[in-house]
């Protein structure tokens, strides 16, 4: 049994199909890259697995545990946009992440609002940003946001991390360095990763498996008819050899949709 058990899922907006059919098991502490044309249904995936909606089908399961619609710390979600809060100071981000915002109010004890404080200026070494701890994330390069966003996902100790995009907005030299930053950290934890990318070699330089989502069926005259599922997904630990495919050709249907 898989750690994360997707199995027969499939959503829908209205009645527009988004994702067809999706299954999948994928075991604890893999890394998990999802790449796919623009629009076909990664981040609404992403959000299945946060738990913050629901399939119209199917089932997802994490540790044999059926999600029930209600996101709680077990996932973190670090977004290409910079999630971080704007009016608190880069430690202050941190604190709030541990789910302690009752601290910033004074209103938990001292010995407990140091054990907190020492916690992020602890993260905040570790990420290279104890230098700007008392600086607002405005104030920092899109790397050091970055990486304050993803302390911050870790802060609640998540055992699955999910990514959307997370380098996109970022210069090359920044984007490898924030490579590095995520393998060491993934060497320190089991995280379970699923990082939606549309950089071909970020999904396999990082990955350890790379699922394309594609729709296997496609009407020229009704793009919208069918949704997407996984066709390919790859061992990028092999060389990128494909170990599962297509379970259907790709069919394209003419104007008398034969
Ligand atoms: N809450 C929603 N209600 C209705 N439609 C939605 C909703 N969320 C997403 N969609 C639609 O579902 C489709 C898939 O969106 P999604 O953001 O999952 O794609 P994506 O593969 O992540 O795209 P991109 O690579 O451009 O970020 C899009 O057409 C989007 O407009």
């Amino acid at each position: 049994m898989g750690f994360v058990t997707v199995e027969h899922v499939s959503q829908r907006y209205g009645d527009r199909p988004i994702l067809d059919n999706v299954s999948l098991e994928v075991a604890e502490g893999a890394f998990i890259s999802i790449v796919g044309a623009s629009g076909c249904g990664k981040s609404t995936f992403l959000r299945l697995l946060l738990d913050q909606e629901r399939p119209t089908r199917g089932e997802i399961r994490v540790d044999g545990i059926p999600l029930q619609g209600e996101p709680n710390r077990s996932r973190g979600i670090v977004f290409q946009r910079y999630s971080t809060f704007p009016h608190m100071t880069v430690r202050d981000n941190l604190v709030a992440a541990e789910g302690l915002r009752a601290n910033l109010l004074g209103i938990l004890p001292r010995s407990r609002r140091k054990a907190v404080r020492d916690r992020a200026d602890i993260a905040l070494e570790r990420i290279g940003l104890a230098h700007v701890a008392h600086q607002y994330p405005a104030t920092l390069s899109g790397g050091m946001q970055q990486r304050l966003a993803i302390a911050q996902a870790l802060a609640a100790k998540p055992r699955i991390l999910l990514l959307d995009e997370p380098f996109g907005a970022l210069d090359p030299g920044t984007r490898e360095r924030m490579h590095d930053f995520l393998q060491e950290l993934r060497a320190q934890t089991n995280m379970t990763v699923f990082m939606v990318t549309h950089d071909l070699s970020e999904a396999f330089k990082l990955g350890d498996r790379v699922l394309a989502f594609d729709k296997v069926r496609w009407d020229p005259q009704f793009p919208d008819a069918y949704g997407a599922t996984i066709t390919y997904d790859f061992d990028a630990r092999d060389g990128g050899i494909p170990y599962q495919i297509l379970k259907e050709d790709t069919h394209v249907l003419d104007a008398t949709g034969s």
